[in-house]
């Protein structure tokens, strides 16, 4: 166990190189987006306490670059949270930008892109924050798994599908990556379970172990669209980590994952099995009826050739339109008895998210409360902190929408939908704020979709999921107020509601948004500011675009 009065103020350094590159990870060549050539990004290990440095330089030619660390709460640094438009300007192709921020929560993280949808095209990684105290748990050894979906298109041609008229919808991936690998056989057409030999120049993921072992995977997933179904053929996984928050243990045959959660799972490498072979793991999409195979990767026993294909086929995994097993799942995310930090038994404002995707102007969008987020050229940090007028003089967004009459069964009307650069929530700094996110039925009869919720800067409780309409009167009194986990990310699932609470405490802005990158890109996000007035100095590197021009100091 590292020691923390050594870990703070320690400072660790990376120096990244953001650039194009061609990958193929599942035999198709791509111009990728990598940070120093590779897809996933370079792991960032630290030890909780640490100041985590980056210096980013963005060799992307033509195109710019931000970066976000996705669960990082950036406490004193609301201006390396490396949201575009939120908190910085785009870091101009051929410029360096630094990000600093401290690390203070053991935890398994990730980074990505957070400008355009640049997610999509391969930038992204882990960050594994080591504890400076003992963990309820041990294990001999870890090792992180990263999860993504892949598009053969690139995030440019997403974008011009989507805002285009008609609407092109970008479709489902054309692969599951497991840490940056998908699985391909010499033999094309053929079965993984048929397959005598994996494909060499694009060849699955191989996870190397020891049988007899407890080993911890820190998994997380950073796909633009899917929620995956995670699976190791024949091993157990037992639940001890969500979002950087110790999990009261359970065990699950298969995890699912939202677009930007994490979790750390053990898993028992039993000298009883068969050790002369090696397993599957799958990631299998879930929740949308995909034509995308399942991303495979190799569970490897000592001393067997690590790409020695599993003799059985790769497990078939949940059902996509299992929701109930789902919802079962997230219910079962609860905080370590040895951890709890209960939350306030009372919130000061509730504000209710109705999120609904509509037509406006004849495009396809995604609105909460049918306001849909046009990301303004000004960042919300630097307007707000530099008093530019035109987001003061934004009307607010609703706390709610008209729940009396409006069905969330049926396809919306949605009269009133407008786009706005708006989508700013004012809140007194620390105070409770409830969010309860509200899901309904989109403009294709009987669909909701799933809904991966990610907010910044904060970790919140998650009170509670339900089916149908949330009911003011009644529904608060199922929430969870004795060991809700702490999380960054949740999912709000088909129909349902979930309910989220922070506190109101960390000063800057914040974005909370649906974690799809398509959603995110047609308006599925607000922002969230709080304690404007005691940001510090905001660093000049932030600015230089929209009206924040003139604040560059010469
Ligand atoms: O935004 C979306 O558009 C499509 C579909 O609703 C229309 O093609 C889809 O599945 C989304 O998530």
């Amino acid at each position: 166990v590292p020691s923390a009065a050594k870990a703070a103020g320690k400072v660790n350094k990376h120096v990244w190189d953001v650039r194009y590159n061609y990958v193929s990870p599942d035999c198709y060549k791509k111009l990728a987006i990598t940070i120093n050539g590779l897809v996933p990004g370079p792991t960032i290990h630290a030890v909780e306490g640490e100041t985590v440095v980056v210096q980013v330089t963005n060799s992307l030619v033509t195109e710019n670059v931000a970066i976000h660390w996705h669960g990082i709460r950036q406490i004193g640094t609301p201006w390396s949270d490396g949201t575009e438009s939120v908190t910085q300007c785009a870091i101009q192709p051929g410029d360096t930008f630094v990000y600093q921020f401290v690390v203070d929560k053991a935890g398994t993280y990730m980074y990505h892109a957070h400008y355009g949808m640049q997610l999509g095209d391969g930038i992204y990684g882990m960050i594994r924050v080591k504890a400076a105290h003992k963990e309820p748990f041990s294990y001999s050894s870890e090792h992180e798994i990263l999860l993504s979906d892949w598009y053969h298109k690139n995030a440019y041609e997403h974008a011009i599908d989507l805002s285009s008229e008609p609407f092109v919808w970008v479709g489902e991936p054309n692969s599951v990556l497991i840490q940056g690998r998908a699985f391909a056989c010499n033999e094309p057409g053929t079965e993984a379970g048929q397959c005598k030999e994996p494909n060499r120049k694009c060849s699955p993921f191989s996870l190397n172990v020891r049988p007899g072992r407890t080993i911890r995977l820190r998994i997380g997933s950073l796909t633009a669209l899917s929620t995956l179904s995670f699976e190791i053929e024949d091993h157990e996984m037992t639940v001890v980590e969500a979002d950087g928050n110790y999990v009261e243990p359970f065990k699950v045959k298969h995890l699912y994952l939202y677009s930007g959660e994490t979790y750390s799972v053990l898993i028992k490498t039993s000298p009883k099995k068969d050790r002369s072979r090696n397993y599957w793991m799958v990631a299998k999409v879930v929740s949308r009826e995909s034509s995308t195979p399942s991303g495979l990767a190799i569970l490897n026993y000592n001393f067997n050739p690590p790409l020695a294909l599993p003799p059985t086929d790769p497990p078939v995994g949940p059902h996509w339109n299992d929701t109930s097993d789902r919802i079962d799942q997230s219910v079962a995310v609860k905080a370590h008895h040895a951890y709890l930090n209960p939350p306030p038994k009372k919130s000061d404002r509730t504000i209710i998210l109705l999120n609904t995707q509509n037509k406006i102007d004849g495009k396809v969008r995604w609105s909460l409360n049918n306001v849909s987020l046009n990301l303004p050229h000004t960042p919300y940090l630097i307007a707000l902190k530099e008093n530019l007028s035109y987001v003061l003089d934004h009307k607010m967004p609703p706390d709610s929408y008209d729940v009396e009459n409006y069905d969330i069964h049926s396809v919306p009307k949605n009269t009133e939908a407008h786009p706005s650069t708006g989508g700013l929530y004012r809140l007194k700094f620390n105070s409770i704020v409830d969010v309860i996110l509200q899901n309904a039925n989109t403009m294709t009869p009987n669909v909701s979709e799933t809904h991966p919720w990610h907010l910044h800067g904060h970790d919140f409780w998650v009170l509670g999921y339900g089916r149908g309409k949330f009911n003011m009167a009644t529904d608060t009194a199922s929430y969870n107020l004795g060991n809700p986990i702490m999380k960054n990310s949740v999912p709000l699932h088909p129909y349902g509601w979930t309910a989220l609470r922070f506190r109101a405490d960390n000063p800057g802005v914040w974005a909370f948004h649906c974690h799809i990158e398509f959603h995110f890109f047609l308006g599925m996000a607000v922002v969230f500011e709080e304690g404007i007035d005691q940001v510090g100095e905001l660093p000049d590197s932030i600015m230089g675009c929209g009206e924040t021009k003139p604040f560059v100091k010469p």
